[in-house]
């Protein structure tokens, strides 16, 4: 969509305060081009002595009634059309947050954070300062150089008019010339201070790794020439909207010279009054803002239509899962994977190969293999953050795209290795999916997870901040509270994703052995453990192998034991470290 439909669209849907400003615009054009008229008549009366004393008053008055009438009308104009201008910021805002939320890891893959970040405020601010600074002057300056010229051909002296206008070609000439190279700097402009915001976003996220690989200084001088070239980007744009506002100076100092030129001659021959001389050269005055204007809309226009050029194929790319389902609840029922095969790119090999399982309620699948094997795409299949080329997932009944999207996420309670926490407190966190869980929920859920003695310790407790701006927990006190969190959720299927992984082996059989507590009180719940560690998953009704994207082995312990294969000879391996380690 072009800049323009996209503003047309938008001053059509809010035509009442678009509309209403051009009233009190006209209203302030009439008022302007008054005041030199007024001017003129005052000093002819002056000159004639037609003016003096107490007759000086009233058109004073009048005078001054104009200027407070333009102050208001100014003023009310500017804060509706802002008023109405901000929405479209809001708007888009909004859209590319749903947009950005609903897509998939394949899509962050080729994003960068900074870049979305820097597109959600510089490129969108471009679009509504487009919409709203540009409109406002663009149809100011416009109305009132149509206006001023108006009158300074019919009311004042036609021939003086022609004469003013003839430096006019050059201006305009200029303008184009200028126009054709600010879309470039202010494409480029943008384009920088996204790889800057990216830079930021990515060094203080890595922050602690820089420190420890003493790379600081490196990364201190990397920002500084990525400042120091959106500084010239920026600079280049604005270098070329200076070079245009000297031409609007030169072009009416010559026009001056012409007007006073012809209109003292006239004024000699007594074909002009001196206060006509005097409200043509106030109204040539009038004509700096109009053609200011053009210079400040252009640059905002190319502006906006650089940040929309950014942000329209982010808004049209396709979303990698399509919310469709209409059914609103998982059912109770088995869990099937048939045949399910998944690559992450088109000539990537697949990460996922043939793959089929089922999953019966109530039971525990543990999903073994070593890194890189599928066990986290699988999981995504689940969570349908990852659509499969081939093959399909089916739960409860349905197959997964036949659950409203948030329905079927609802269902599933998620924790991955590095989970995240927000800036809140440890209990808001853990009570994430239940806003309404008392204190005593909260309690009880920390207990199983086996946090709630660490919680104690924290500076204060349940209510100490944690995630960015709140103390920092050890990577195993994280997967934890997420745990927590996720037991809280009371969704009917448990995934954890290697989330024991940061734990000791006794915090770890602490969890397992409160798990399986939990499974004796609600036996419809389900779970997932995809482990490095075996010992998470011993218990599991059903342990799945996976090796480069396929099933190599499945069984319980037991069997896979018996078998002698690749879990087997894990198993000894983990057995044989266990005891070393206890050494
Ligand atoms: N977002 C992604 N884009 C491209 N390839 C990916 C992506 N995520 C994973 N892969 C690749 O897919 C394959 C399977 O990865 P996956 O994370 O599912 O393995 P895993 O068994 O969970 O590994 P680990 O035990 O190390 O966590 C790997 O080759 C991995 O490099």
């Amino acid at each position: 969509m072009s800049l323009a439909r996209l503003v047309g669209d938008f001053v059509r849907r809010n035509w009442r305060a678009y509309g209403s400003s051009a009233v009190m615009l006209f209203g302030v054009a009439a008022c302007t081009v008054w005041v030199p008229r007024k001017v003129g008549e005052m000093i002819d009366g002056l000159a004639s002595h037609r003016l003096a004393g107490s007759d000086l008053l009233l058109p004073l008055a009048e005078l001054l009634a104009l200027g407070l009438a333009i102050y208001v009308l100014r003023v009310g104009w500017r804060i509706r059309l802002y008023s109405a201008s901000y929405k479209l910021g809001v708007e888009l805002r909004t859209r590319l947050y749903a947009r950005l939320a609903a897509q998939g890891p394949a899509f962050y893959q080729r994003q960068r954070t900074g870049d979305l970040m820097a597109l959600g405020t510089n490129d969108i601010d471009a679009i509504e300062q487009a919409a709203g600074e540009a409109m406002l002057a663009g149809f100011d300056g416009t109305l009132t150089l149509v206006m001023v010229l108006a009158i300074m051909f019919l009311g004042v002296d036609w021939r003086l008019t022609l004469i003013a206008l003839l430096p006019f070609p050059f201006m305009a000439l200029a303008f184009w010339y200028i126009s054709r190279h600010i879309h470039a700097a202010e494409v480029d402009s943008l384009q920088r201070f996204s790889k800057l915001n990216d830079h930021v976003q990515e060094s203080l996220s890595g922050v602690r790794t820089l420190r420890a690989l003493g790379l600081e200084q490196r990364s201190a001088a990397q920002f500084a020439e990525l400042t120091q070239r959106a500084a010239q980007a920026s600079l280049s744009a604005q270098k070329w909207e200076a070079a245009y506002e000297p031409a609007v100076g030169l072009t009416l100092t010559a026009a001056s010279a012409l007007t006073l030129g012809l209109g003292g001659y006239l004024v000699w021959n007594g074909q002009l009054t001196i206060g006509a001389l005097t409200s043509f050269t106030m109204y040539l005055g009038q004509l700096i803002w109009p053609m200011f204007a053009a210079g400040w809309v252009l640059s905002l226009i190319e502006r906006g239509r650089a940040g929309l050029a950014r942000l329209q194929p982010l808004l049209d790319t396709p979303l990698s899962v399509v919310d469709e389902g209409t059914v609103e609840k998982v059912g109770h029922g088995a869990l099937t994977f048939s045949n399910v095969s998944f690559s992450y790119g088109q000539d990537e090999r697949r990460a996922l190969d043939d793959v089929s399982l089922t999953l019966g309620p109530g039971q525990t699948l543990g999903l073994v293999g070593p890194t890189g094997a599928g066990k986290s795409t699988l999981l995504r299949v689940l969570l349908r953050q990852a659509e499969p080329q081939h093959g399909g997932a089916s739960w409860g009944g349905h197959t997964l795209e036949q659950y409203r999207l948030a329905a079927l996420r609802a269902a599933i309670a998620w924790v991955p290795q590095e989970p995240f926490l927000f800036s809140a407190t440890v209990a808001e966190n853990i009570a994430l999916a239940r806003p309404d869980a008392t204190r005593a929920d909260i309690e009880d859920a920390a207990k199983m997870a086996a946090i709630h003695d660490d919680i104690l310790r924290f500076p204060q407790g349940y209510d100490t901040p944690v995630g960015e701006r709140g103390i920092t927990l050890s990577g195993g006190q994280r997967q934890r509270v997420a745990i927590a969190r996720a037991l809280l959720a009371h969704s009917a299927l448990l995934l954890l994703d290697d989330a024991l992984s940061a734990v000791d082996t006794g915090t770890e059989t602490r969890i397992l052995e409160h798990l399986d507590q939990l499974r004796r009180t609600r036996p419809e719940l389900s779970a997932i453990i995809a482990s490095h560690r075996l010992s998470a998953v011993i218990k599991a009704d059903l342990i799945v192998v996976l090796k480069g994207g396929h099933i190599i082995e499945r069984g319980t312990h037991d069997e896979l034991l018996a078998r002698d294969g690749w879990y087997a000879s894990q198993w000894r391996y983990q057995q044989l470290e266990a005891s070393l380690d206890a050494i």
